[in-house]
């Protein structure tokens, strides 16, 4: 499915998450539109993982409503949600050590077209999914490891994969979980090239969040702020980086990065 740019993809309205007593969110509201590249951004403990896992169907929230492509999905599991275009990298994907990259992007492509049922033999012989999985791989830079096993890949090689069984289930928005955490400074530029060339030409919203501020201010259009489970500020990457408040919460001086 596809929209304008411009209409809204994800909203979030008034979740809060509480943790026995604690509260880990408390009345946040976003609003992504199609195709915004968007990040969430907050120091340590600030809720960004627990709002991730409310979005993607991991926890229900306490209280509020998520709607996706106009429909409300609050307590959607994730699987029903990868079903309609909201995937979530690496928590619903698991790479397959013992098949190829190749192969590994190839299952969530007979997945989708139905072919479950004979998943192990359309993983050797399917050339349809085969010579779609290739193009996937071309776009993230791994083809020439398509006949790799996945133990053999590097760590960076690895979450680039990720993000290729994330494409192979052709979603509309995909939630990116600190895509360059652990990576080398050349995987970490690989991977912001990767996710700007992306989102400029597959017309997924991707959706970050990151403790690099370098990848949050090279990639993102817009930024949400969260500390102590409230959204602190929100706006484009500059008006980000010149909040005092925003400043004052990363008093470890991340923004300056
Ligand atoms: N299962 C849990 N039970 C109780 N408290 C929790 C639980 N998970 C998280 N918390 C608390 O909720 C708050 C928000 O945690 P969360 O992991 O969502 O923050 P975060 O922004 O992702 O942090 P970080 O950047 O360090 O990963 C923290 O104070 C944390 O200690």
């Amino acid at each position: 499915m596809q929209a304008s740019r411009g209409e809204i993809l994800l909203q979030v309205n008034g979740v809060s998450h509480r943790y026995g007593d604690f509260v880990a969110l408390q009345d946040v509201n976003i609003k992504i539109p199609w195709g915004q590249l968007t990040a969430l951004i907050g120091p340590n403990g600030a809720g960004k993982t627990t709002f991730y896992n409310v979005v993607s169907g991991k926890f229900r929230p306490t209280s509020g409503r998520i709607i996706f492509k106009n429909k409300d999905i609050t307590g959607y599991p994730p699987h029903r949600l990868f079903r309609m275009g909201l995937a979530r990298s690496f928590q619903i994907t698991n790479t397959f050590g013992n098949l190829t990259v190749l192969e590994n992007v190839m299952v969530p492509i007979i997945l989708r077209n139905g072919k479950g049922f004979r998943i192990w033999s359309s993983v050797k012989k399917d050339r349809y999914s085969r010579d779609e999985a290739l193009g996937i791989l071309e776009l993230v830079g791994l083809e020439e490891l398509s006949r790799k096993f996945v133990r053999e890949l590097s760590y960076g090689d690895r979450r680039l994969l990720e993000i290729a069984i994330v494409l192979a289930g052709k979603p509309d928005m995909v939630l990116l979980d600190e895509p360059t955490a652990g990576m080398t400074p050349e995987e970490t530029d690989k991977t912001i090239n990767l996710i700007k060339h992306l989102a400029n030409t597959t017309g997924i919203t991707f959706f970050l969040t990151e403790h690099d501020m370098k990848v949050v201010f090279s990639v993102a259009e817009y930024i949400y702020v969260l500390h102590q489970g409230r959204l602190l500020a929100q706006g484009k990457p500059l008006e980000i980086r010149e909040n005092e408040q925003v400043k004052e919460a990363y008093l470890g001086g991340a923004l300056d990065s």
